[in-house]
């Protein structure tokens, strides 16, 4: 069927109406309509505020293409937008990279977050920048769609990801007198519902749409106060990760302001003299060690880091850990992985000395990253060089393992992909190479962010400064 010169059809699992035109999608007025096409790009769904069509370029029009009025929107019972493919494959993987090498302990159980602040005090403040133009895009949209325009900050920015039993309940995001800042949300979704995890369905508890699916790509926007009441369903597998950012009126609460006053104490000549790049420093181990609660001990759970590195296949091997008898507290395994370690698959020992486990978790997150779509032609070769894990180091291996992994079994339940993809092909000559990559695009950023850093200084504000390359 034609209606509007692009196609219509019912999407009885989806239950919406759904039209199809290139530009980009309709929405009408729709009865329990949360929907999607990921595979087409055009999805219908209604917003209680008006009749729109969103563009590819995300503007709202209304039918006739005039845009909306911005008082439109501020005025409806439940301001809110969803913007679909706002984020595009390679930003959500990038992102994806940098959470998993850099993730901490979250603010709630079974939760992890990577702020920029943690960014910065890890040693890693180039790691901030692919943040940056969509913390700009971000806001534009939604000035322009709250009708706000150069009246908003950004208070909040950073990647959180929730795992196996994580949920919450019904709130704002504005409900505690600490967080009555918050003026509006957008919450960036860097993968999909039923894809890499399980469970994590978004509710509204009134208004269009009802439920939201999180897919790769997709933001949502809305206001941080009791017009948008949500909920998050329990996660029950896998791990779902998102970008998410909270606006404020009030200067005060700007977080460039506090950001920029930590990149003023990084040292600008910065880079490593061995490999001449800016390497991770870890923060405390507290901070690493799940759950939470029991990081006093550290009898039981188990180091993020190298849990993420097991269920990708990897172990670590330290020439120091021959130094530790059995009996001694895994407090000082965890000071060994601060220090130089080799990495393990299988039988076979890669012979590069990593300056310690983010390093590591790093350069391995990073070959994940890029392995799939890697040229042998971009492949910078270093000589490659893998032992055979013997014996000794064998011993050297588990007794790592054993006291940085307590509990295997929660370690693979909170980390293992609900994408049985997580367990990558693997060969040493592109790792190797993969090495070399890290290293120019560690480099590359970390060059733009000293030249960008006197303009954002001078102007107490993080933005992109076109003239500056
Ligand atoms: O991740 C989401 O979909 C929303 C999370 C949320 O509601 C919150 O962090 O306040
Ligand atoms: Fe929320």
């Amino acid at each position: 069927m034609d209606i509007f010169g692009g196609s219509i059809r019912f999407d009885s699992v989806l239950n919406s109406l759904i039209v199809f035109k290139d530009v980009g999608f309709w929405a009408f007025d729709w009865e329990d309509d949360m929907n999607r096409a990921p595979n087409h790009g055009t999805v219908l769904h209604s917003m209680s505020c008006a009749t729109i069509q969103i563009n590819k370029d995300h503007n709202c029009h209304n039918l006739a293409g005039k845009p909306i009025p911005p008082s439109e929107m501020a005025n409806s019972d439940h301001p809110r937008l969803i913007l679909h493919s706002f984020l595009s494959p390679e930003t959500c993987k990038e992102l994806q990279f940098i959470h998993k090498s850099c993730s901490t302990i979250g603010y709630r159980q079974n939760v992890f977050s990577t702020t920029l602040s943690h960014l910065i005090a890890t040693n890693s403040p180039h790691l901030i920048l692919p943040f940056i133009p969509l913390r700009e895009k971000l806001k534009e949209k939604v000035e322009e769609y709250f009708g706000c325009e150069y009246e908003l900050f950004i208070e909040f920015t950073g990647l959180i990801s929730w795992t196996k039993g994580a949920s919450i309940g019904w709130h704002s995001d504005d409900n505690r007198p600490y967080l009555k800042q918050r003026d509006y949300a957008a919450v960036c979704y860097l993968n999909s519902y039923g894809v890499d995890f399980s469970g994590g369905l978004f509710h509204f508890q009134d208004g269009e749409p009802a439920t939201f699916v999180p897919m790769a790509g997709d933001a949502l926007l809305y206001t941080a106060d009791s017009r948008n009441i949500h909920s998050v369903d329990e996660i029950t597998g896998g791990e779902r990760l998102t970008l998410t950012l909270w606006f404020s009126r009030d200067k005060s609460h700007d977080e460039d302001f506090k950001l920029i006053s930590f990149l003023t104490k990084i040292p600008l000549n910065n880079p490593d003299t061995r490999s001449n790049v800016c390497l991770p420093l870890p923060a405390s181990q507290n901070m690493y060690w799940f759950p939470p609660e029991q990081s006093a001990t550290y009898q039981s759970g188990f180091d993020i880091r190298c849990a993420r590195l097991h269920v990708l296949g990897y172990q670590l091997y330290s020439t120091n850990a021959r130094l530790l008898a059995d009996e001694h507290s895994s407090r000082e395994f965890s000071d060994i992985i601060l220090e130089p370690l080799h990495v393990v698959r299988g039988n076979d020992l890669f012979d590069y000395e990593f300056a310690n486990i983010l390093h590591l978790l790093q350069a391995v997150q990073f070959y994940h990253w890029k392995s799939p779509e890697l040229k042998q032609s971009e492949v910078k070769m270093k000589p490659t060089k893998i032992i055979s894990v013997s014996t000794s180091h064998q011993e050297n291996i588990q007794l790592l393992k054993r006291q940085l992994l307590k509990d295997l079994h929660l370690a693979e339940t909170i980390f293992s992909s609900g994408n049985d993809g997580e367990r990558m092909e693997h060969d040493w000559v592109s790792f190797s190479g993969t090495v070399g990559l890290w290293e120019d695009y560690t480099s590359k950023l970390w060059h733009n962010l000293v030249s960008r850093l006197p303009n954002w200084i001078a102007n107490q504000s993080i933005f992109l400064d076109q003239a500056v390359e």
